[in-house]
Formats: C-alpha cells, sequence, structure tokens
C-alpha cells in the first residue's frame, strides 16, 4: 500500500545497533560480504515524506537537522537494535485451508510426495482456495498478513498456484493486488500456474503445460496481474524441459523467472534456473555442486527455506557450500499450508543458523538485502539508507544476534512502514 506520510518528519534516534547494510542496493551480498551488517552505533534516521532522508550516528544527524528538531517526532532507540524492515521473498500467502490431517499423516510415514500423488498436498489446498470467494481469500490472506507485520516483516513475494485454472488463478492473484493496495506491507506477485499437474491433466501433461502458456502466462501478462513466474520443478511434477519452457515463454511476455528447483530430488532444477537466467532458484536441498556453480556465475539468488526442511523432516539446503561458492543467499518462510506453516522470519533465521551452517549476520543478510534482491527491490527496501522507502524494525534487544538466538520469540516492537508507525508495543495501530 502506498502509505506515505504527509506527517511530521520521524527523528528515530540513539539505537544501540543500526543495522543499515548500506551499499548493496544495486547487487546483492555474497561471500564474506555477508557477513558485513554496516552496524551504526548509537545510529539515528531522519524519515520524511515516507522515504529514509539521512542514516549516521546521532551527533552527525543532530548536526544536520539541529534546526528543525522541533517539528519532528522523536522516537527513542536507546538500548535497542534497529533493522531494514524484514523481507519475505517466496510466500504462497493466498490460500484458504489448512492441512493438519497430512500433518498427521506425514508424522505416521507417509511422505509429501505421496500424499500428493494420492490426490492430497497442493490438491488439497487447490481444491479449498477453488471453493473460497474473493472475500474469503482476503480475510485468510489479511490475517495472515498481519501476523507478518508483528514479526517485523514488511514486504512480501505471494503466489498463484492454487487455482490451477485461469479462474482460479486470476482470484488468487487479484486478492494478492487487492492487498497491496489495502494493507501496508507491499506485495510483489507471481503467477505460478504451473504448481501441479491437475489430476484430469495426469495422462497428458504437456496439454497442461500448453495451457499455461498459451494461455494463462499471456493474460497474467496482459492484465498486469504479476511480475513473475515460477514453477514446480521436480520429478513427478514437471520436468526440466517443461519448466524450460513455461519460465522461456513467460521471459517472452515479460514475466522474470523464478523456480522451485530441487526440491525433494537432484533435478539440475539450479542447472536450469542458471540457464534460463531465473532471478532466483528457491528450496535447492538437493541441488548439485555444479548447479550451484552455475547459479553463482549466472547471479542466480537461492532462497532458502529451512523451515520447509524441518516440517518436512528432510535434510536442509546447504547453505555454506553456497555462500562459499559465491552464491547469493536470501532466506524465506515459504508460508504455505503443506509444507511450512509458519510466518517467522526471525525463526527461519534461527533454522538457518542451527541447520544449514548460517552466521547470525548471514542470516540477516539474508532476509533484508539479499532477499529484496531475491525479488527486485533491493532499489527500494532492505537497507537503511537514503532515498529508501522507510521500512524499519525496532526490537526489544539490543544486539541483532538476539534475533536469530532466541528462537520461537518475538523481539518486534516497533515497526515503521513508508514512514509510519504501523506496529507499537508489539501491537498493530
Ligand atoms: N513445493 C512446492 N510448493 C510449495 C508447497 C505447496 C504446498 O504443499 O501446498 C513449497 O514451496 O513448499
Ligand atoms: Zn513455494
Amino acid at each position: 500500500m502506498n502509505t506515505m506520510s504527509t506527517h511530521s518528519p520521524l527523528f528515530l534516534r540513539h539505537a544501540t545497533q543500526l543495522v543499515t547494510l548500506a551499499g548493496s542496493s544495486k547487487a546483492p551480498l555474497t561471500g564474506n560480504a555477508m557477513e558485513d551488517l554496516k552496524i551504526i552505533e548509537d545510529g539515528s534516521v531522519w524519515i520524511e515524506d515516507g522515504r529514509i532522508q539521512a542514516v549516521g550516528t546521532d551527533a552527525e544527524l543532530l548536526t544536520q537537522y539541529q534546526d528543525r528538531l522541533a517539528e519532528a517526532k522523536e522516537i527513542d532507540a536507546t538500548g535497542r537494535l534497529v533493522t531494514p524492515g524484514l523481507v519475505d521473498p517466496h510466500t504462497h500467502l493466498v490460500h484458504a485451508g489448512s492441512r493438519e490431517n497430512e500433518f498427521e499423516k506425514r508424522l505416521q510415514g507417509a511422505t509429501y510426495m505421496e500424499i500428493m500423488a494420492a490426490g492430497g498436498g497442493i490438491h488439497s489446498t487447490t481444491r479449498a482456495t477453488k471453493e473460497a470467494d474473493h472475500e474469503q481469500l482476503l480475510t485468510e490472506s489479511r490475517r495472515r498478513l498481519d501476523a507478518f507485520l508483528l514479526q517485523g516483516v514488511t514486504t512480501v513475494e505471494a503466489k498463484s498456484g492454487y487455482g490451477l485454472e485461469w479462474e482460479h488463478e486470476k482470484k488468487q492473484l487479484e486478492v494478492a493486488q487487492e492487498l497491496n493496495r489495502t494493507h501496508v506491507i507491499d506485495i510483489v506477485s507471481t503467477f505460478m500456474g504451473a504448481h501441479a499437474v491437475p489430476s484430469k491433466y495426469r495422462d497428458r501433461p504437456d496439454d497442461f503445460v500448453d495451457l499455461v502458456v498459451n494461455e494463462m502466462i499471456p493474460k497474467v501478462a496482459r492484465l498486469g496481474l504479476a511480475e513473475f513466474n515460477d514453477v514446480f520443478c521436480e520429478r513427478g511434477v514437471f520436468t526440466p524441459e517443461q519448466s524450460r519452457r513455461i519460465l522461456e515463454v513467460g521471459k517472452k511476455h515479460g514475466l522474470a523467472p523464478k523456480i522451485h528447483a530441487d526440491e525433494i530430488e537432484p533435478y539440475a532444477g539450479a542447472e536450469l534456473a542458471a540457464e534460463v537466467g531465473a532471478v532466483s532458484a528457491d528450496h535447492l536441498l538437493r541441488a548439485s555442486k555444479e548447479g550451484i556453480r552455475a547459479m553463482a556465475e549466472a547471479g542466480t539468488v537461492a532462497v532458502l527455506l529451512p523451515g520447509t526442511a524441518f516440517f518436512l523432516m528432510a535434510d536442509s539446503a546447504d547453505a555454506r557450500a553456497m555462500i562459499d561458492a559465491g552464491v547469493a543467499v536470501a532466506l524465506s518462510t515459504d508460508c504455505n499450508p503443506g509444507s511450512s506453516p509458519t510466518v517467522s522470519l526471525p525463526l527461519i533465521m534461527n533454522l538457518g543458523c542451527l541447520k544449514m551452517g548460517m552466521t547470525p549476520a548471514e542470516a540477516l543478510t539474508a532476509t533484508t538485502i539479499n532477499a529484496a534482491h531475491a525479488i527486485r527491490r533491493g532499489h527500494e527496501v532492505g537497507s537503511l539508507e537514503k532515498g529508501k522507502k522507510a521500512d524499519l524494525v525496532l526490537y526489544d534487544v539490543s544486539d541483532y544476534r538476539s534475533l536469530q538466538y532466541a528462537y520461537g520469540v518475538n523481539h518486534a516492537r516497533t515497526v515503521i512502514k513508508t514512514g509510519q508507525v504501523v506496529v507499537r508495543d508489539g501491537l498493530r495501530v
């Protein structure tokens, strides 16, 4: 939502640690640079017209704005950590229903893919989403967005893919658009018509691919319903050849490619991501060494989803190997009812550290500036520097490592979105 502030300037002062991540608006951070959070101690930020006007030590900003102090509203961040608003670059936000029954089945030994092959999984959420009307989807998704916001998330990517028919894919994308207009969180939309092969196409999946590329993608592009095009490239879902076709046709229509790659089995998804110039390849639990190398060369961001590995009781992606190979790594919740029903990026950071060998600093980079680049918003959000959207989070701790360390705890107290306080004392304003 465009919540450009017409109010007085905000002067946030004296943050014990002001994590700025400044200087990387053009490209994501890779290698050792992912550890450099560009922290300012006793840091302050001057905010006006929804944008960051200046960032520095309190002494610097006091000098710069001494003539205007009287008109500003002050926020005292003494003893507090302040970070950029968190960015979630991979969610299935817009959906209906939940899948507790499958959770129980998996605990008894059924696998995610077995459940899907038997007509459950993505198909089950597709049935619920098709039955839901626009209003119901709006209400359910808005509730999830509110929960994201309370944990410091200010930008969220949202995929379709629970319609699998034009009418319902369109409905999901329209709900995402309406949420973008009416909720303070900014939404970035991705079309994912190729999320599963509908049962009536089970024996002729290429006919469904035809439908996606010949009808759905052109309509999505014509109506301006999404910016990205995604596909679930996985054995038993879409092959690398089908995925390539879907992503290449998307590109012709101006939709930037993303891919669900190498999640359950190695399937050369990372290689395909690099080949088609995908903005991001996501999951990558079973990505090959060659695929990782190719992604590093192509500049494809790895969006890793350790909550999904945790929830599916699978081995996590090898974030360490990816960072060491020069791949820019981002982290996401994957918020969806089947493989990761969470809205907590701080929890995901914790799992990134404990399960994937990331450092706390890398995990924070991966949920801010690198996450922003994974959805082509690196110029707008993800760091605190002059000219960027004033999206900030103020926590009840003073050390950034507390965010990854205290798992399952929400430390966000104040959230500022486009220059306005939207969460105060942990509550929605
Ligand atoms: N793996 C594919 N898609 C989603 C899960 C969707 C679902 O199970 O409903 C994911 O990214 O994890
Ligand atoms: Zn996903």
